[in-house]
C-alpha cells in the first residue's frame, strides 16, 4: 500500500487531463511544450499508463508513467514496464510523493504481469533506494575527422545514399534499431506510433543551430544495411572550417556495413569532429578504431533494472552456464522477492527458482540483483564493493551463469 499526507490520493489520469499531466512535467523538469513539437512529437505515454497523485485542491502534485516493453534479455524477452515522465511539483517535493508513486508503479506493473521494471535515472542518486540497480553503462564518443578504422572486407563495394530525414524513413528506421540489436540485452524496441515517430521527428525548436536531420543509408543494390540521423553545425576557426556532425542514432547489421557508414560519418567535408550517439560499451567502433587514445569518451549510466517479481523475472532470461545455488535476497519494498530462493539451471540455459530453506550461498539484495539481471555486471565485483555477499567459488558461478555476451545497453533514452 502506498502511503500519501493527508487529503492526497493516487488518480489514473483520463485523457482529457494529459495537458495537465505535462504541466506537472514541465514545472520538474524546467520544460516547455512548444505546440510546434507536440505536432511533430505526440505525447507518447499510453493513456491507460498516465498515473498521477492528486492534491487536496483537486490539480495534480506529481506524475509518472510507463511503457509497455518487450524487454530483450538473454535469451529472450520478459514483459517491462519502463518507468518514465515521473514528476513531482517542485513546491510538493520531499513530502513522500515520489515513494507513494513508486509503490502504485510496483503495484499497477504486477498486476499487469510485468515481473520487471527498468529506467532511466534523471539523476542517479534517486532509485536505489527503490531497488533499481544500475544494470548497463553505455559510452559517447568525439571522434575527430579522419579517425582511422581497420579495414572490413567488402566496405568499399558497399553504396551511401544521403537524404533529408522525414516520416517516411520511420519504419526502416525502426525495422535496422531492431535487426541491429538482436542479442543485445537492454535494446528496447519502442512499442508504441509515438515513439517510433522519435526516431525521425526533428522539431526545429530541438536543433540549436544544427541543420535539419539527414539521413545516410548503407546499401548493398536495394538491400540496406546500415543507417544513421545527423546533422552538422557550422562553425569556422582559425584554421579554417570546424563544423560539428552530430549523430542521433545509427544502427548497422554487419561488419562491413559499420565499417562503410562510420568511414562517411567520420570523413564529412568541412568538419572536424563526429559526436556519437549513446553506445554500447563493446561497440564494434571501438573495435574498429585504429587509434583509440586521441577520442574523448564519457561513461555514464544506462538502464536501471528493478525485479518485481523474482522467480518469474529470473526464469524469463536464459543463463551461460549451468548453476545450483541459493540466493538471500533482501527487498524492503516487495516483501514477496525476500528469503531464500533455489536457482537451478540446467544445461539448455534454462532456470527454475523455487523457495528453499537451505543455507544461502551468496546474499544480496533487489537492487543488486537488478544490476545483475540483463547480465552486464559481475557478482565477484559487487562482491568486491560488499555488495554481495559469498564464497568465493559461489560468486564465480553466479557470474559466469548470469552473463551476457554483449553488453546490455539500450540506445535511447525512455
Ligand atoms: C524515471 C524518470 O522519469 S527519472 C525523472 C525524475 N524526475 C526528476 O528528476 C524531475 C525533478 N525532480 C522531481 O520531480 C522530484 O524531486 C523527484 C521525483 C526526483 C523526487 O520526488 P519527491 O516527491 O520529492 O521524493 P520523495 O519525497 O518521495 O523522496 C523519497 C526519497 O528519495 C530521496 N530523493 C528524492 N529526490 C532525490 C534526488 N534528486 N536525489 C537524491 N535523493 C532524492 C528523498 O530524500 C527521500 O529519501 P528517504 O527515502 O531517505 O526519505
Amino acid at each position: 500500500m502506498s502511503t500519501l499526507p493527508h487529503g492526497y490520493r493516487t488518480v489514473v489520469v483520463p485523457p482529457e487531463r494529459r495537458d495537465e499531466f505535462r504541466a506537472v512535467d514541465d514545472l520538474a523538469f524546467a520544460g516547455w511544450v512548444d505546440p510546434e513539437i507536440a505536432e511533430i512529437l505526440p505525447f507518447p505515454v499510453p493513456e491507460d499508463r498516465m498515473v498521477a497523485v492528486e492534491g487536496p485542491d483537486g490539480g495534480l502534485a506529481a506524475v509518472h508513467g510507463s511503457y509497455p516493453f518487450e524487454m530483450p534479455v538473454p535469451g529472450g524477452t520478459v514483459a517491462c514496464s519502463g518507468l518514465t515522465w515521473v514528476g513531482v511539483r517542485p513546491d510538493q517535493r520531499r513530502r513522500g510523493l515520489l515513494r507513494s508513486m513508486i509503490t502504485t508503479h510496483v503495484e499497477r506493473s504486477l498486476e499487469r504481469g510485468e515481473p520487471v521494471s527498468a529506467l532511466f535515472a534523471a539523476e542517479a542518486a534517486i532509485y536505489g533506494r527503490f531497488g533499481y540497480g544500475s544494470a548497463s553503462d553505455s559510452v559517447n564518443l568525439t571522434l575527430p575527422r579522419g579517425a582511422a578504422l581497420r579495414p572490413v572486407a567488402g566496405a568499399d563495394a558497399l553504396d551511401v545514399r544521403l537524404e533529408r530525414l522525414g516520416k517516411e524513413h520511420e519504419d526502416l528506421a525502426e525495422e535496422l534499431h531492431r535487426r541491429a540489436g538482436a542479442g543485445r540485452p537492454g535494446w528496447m524496441p519502442r512499442p508504441t506510433a509515438a515513439l517510433r515517430a522519435r526516431l525521425v521527428g526533428d522539431p526545429p525548436a530541438w536543433r540549436q543551430g544544427f541543420e535539419p536531420m539527414l539521413i545516410v543509408t548503407v546499401r548493398d543494390g536495394d538491400d540496406v544495411r546500415a543507417a544513421a540521423a545527423f546533422s552538422r553545425k557550422e562553425g569556422w576557426g582559425e584554421g579554417g572550417p570546424e563544423y560539428k556532425v552530430k549523430v542521433r542514432w545509427a544502427f548497422a547489421l554487419d561488419p562491413a556495413a559499420t565499417h562503410r557508414l562510420w568511414s562517411f560519418l567520420l570523413d564529412l567535408d568541412l568538419t572536424s569532429t563526429v559526436e556519437t550517439p549513446m553506445l554500447p560499451v563493446d561497440d564494434a567502433l571501438l573495435h574498429l578504431l585504429v587509434d583509440p587514445r586521441p577520442i574523448q569518451r564519457r561513461t555514464g549510466d544506462n538502464v536501471w533494472v528493478r525485479v518485481l517479481d523474482l522467480p518469474a523475472a529470473l526464469q524469463g532470461r536464459r543463463y551461460a552456464a549451468p548453476l545450483d545455488v541459493v540466493l538471500d535476497v533482501s527487498d524492503a519494498l516487495v516483501p514477496a522477492n525476500a528469503g531464500r530462493w533455489r536457482v537451478a539451471v540446467g544445461a539448455d540455459g534454462a532456470a527454475t527458482v523455487t523457495r528453499t530453506e537451505a543455507d544461502a550461498d551468496v546474499r544480496l539484495d533487489v537492487r543488486e540483483l537488478g544490476a545483475l539481471y540483463l547480465g552486464g555486471r559481475s557478482a565477484t565485483a559487487l562482491a568486491s564493493a560488499g555488495l554481495v555477499t559469498g564464497a568465493p567459488d559461489a560468486l564465480a558461478r553466479v557470474t559466469a551463469a548470469f552473463t551476457s555476451p554483449l553488453a546490455p545497453v539500450c540506445p535511447w533514452v525512455f
